[in-house]
Order: C-alpha cells, then sequence, then structure tokens
C-alpha cells in the first residue's frame, strides 16, 4: 500500500466560475488559474501522483502551456488516473477536505463524488469529500481563497 498527500490553494477573482469537484457552483466569483482553478481535483492529482512517487501537476500540466488553459480539472485527473494505470497502480480510496469560508461544500458532496468516481473508475463509497470553513480567520477566512487537502493510498 502506497500513501499519498496533496495540498493546493487559489484566490478568487471577479469574473470567473467557480468549480470544485468537477461541480460548478453558483458563487459572486470562482477561483484564479491556468486550468479552471479546481481546487478540490488539484490536491487529489498531486496525492495520486505523489502516492505514485511521480512528480506533480505542475510537471505534468505546466501553467504556461496553452492546451492547458480553462481544461476542465476532471480531464486532467483522468490522464493522472492513466499515468498511475500504465504504471500497474490501483486507487484504493480518496479522502479530500476543502477548506472554504463560503460557499457551502456539503449540497455538491455528492455530485462531486460522482465526477471523481467517473474519472477514476473508482466506486464512490471510496471516495469522502469533507468541509469545514476557517472559522473567519487568516486568508481563508477572509474569503480571499480556497484549500484543499488530499490523502490517497494506492496498491499494486
Ligand atoms: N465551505 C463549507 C464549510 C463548511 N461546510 C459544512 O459546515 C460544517 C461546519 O463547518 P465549520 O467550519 O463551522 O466546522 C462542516 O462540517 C461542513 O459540513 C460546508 O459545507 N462548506
Ligand atoms: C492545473 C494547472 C494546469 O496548467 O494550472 P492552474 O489552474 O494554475 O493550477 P495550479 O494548482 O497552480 O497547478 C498548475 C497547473 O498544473
Amino acid at each position: 500500500m502506497y500513501i499519498g498527500f496533496g495540498y493546493d490553494v487559489h484566490k478568487f477573482k471577479k469574473g470567473r466560475k467557480l468549480f470544485l469537484g468537477g461541480v460548478e457552483i453558483a458563487a459572486p466569483k470562482g477561483l484564479d488559474g491556468h486550468s479552471d482553478a479546481d481546487v478540490l481535483i488539484h490536491a487529489l492529482m498531486d496525492a495520486l501522483l505523489g502516492a505514485a512517487g511521480l512528480n506533480d501537476i505542475g510537471h505534468f500540466f505546466p501553467n504556461n502551456d496553452p492546451q492547458y488553459k480553462n481544461i476542465s480539472s476532471l480531464k486532467l485527473l483522468e490522464t493522472v488516473c492513466k499515468e498511475l494505470k500504465n504504471l500497474k497502480f490501483k486507487i484504493n480510496n480518496a479522502d479530500i477536505t476543502v477548506i472554504a469560508q463560503e460557499p457551502k461544500i456539503y449540497p455538491h458532496i455528492d455530485k462531486m463524488k460522482i465526477n471523481i468516481s467517473k474519472a477514476l473508475k473508482l466506486n464512490k463509497a471510496r471516495i469522502a469529500i469533507k468541509a469545514t470553513t476557517n472559522e473567519k480567520m487568516g486568508f481563508i477566512g477572509r474569503g480571499e481563497g480556497i484549500a484543499a487537502l488530499a490523502v490517497v493510498t494506492i496498491k499494486k
């Protein structure tokens, strides 16, 4: 069994759509980034790559490469899944936490799990997604951005 950990953070930007776990969530601002800035999926991808002993997402999907401009991070997740499968790794489970003062994440968690389950071809029951505010403290508490953490286990 191999364990991987991932962390990512993106700041809010006016005029951008908010994507988390591949779900478009109605919000006054979205997250800034080269891709769709889906911070939840980014943390998950880094956890998967880390568990497999591979480089991080910036190595696989450079943020100056036009082919990744505004790309759905679910597409990138599918590519990461293929990388692991090529190395004969099987994903066991994923446990993800989103830290966001706003918006509320819980109404969207089931759809997020379905999206990730499809992209990874992993049973939905093996995917946990939780959310917490930052109790109004720090940059997340002030609503400047959203962070996500992910832990995965994989096996050969
Ligand atoms: N962006 C968020 C933050 C929190 N939740 C849900 O609310 C619960 C309470 O959050 P606290 O930070 O006050 O502990 C939390 O357990 C989540 O269920 C959320 O959905 N979205
Ligand atoms: C996802 C990528 C894709 O170009 O771009 P960003 O959306 O800027 O996200 P980041 O978390 O900075 O990771 C880098 C890139 O791999």
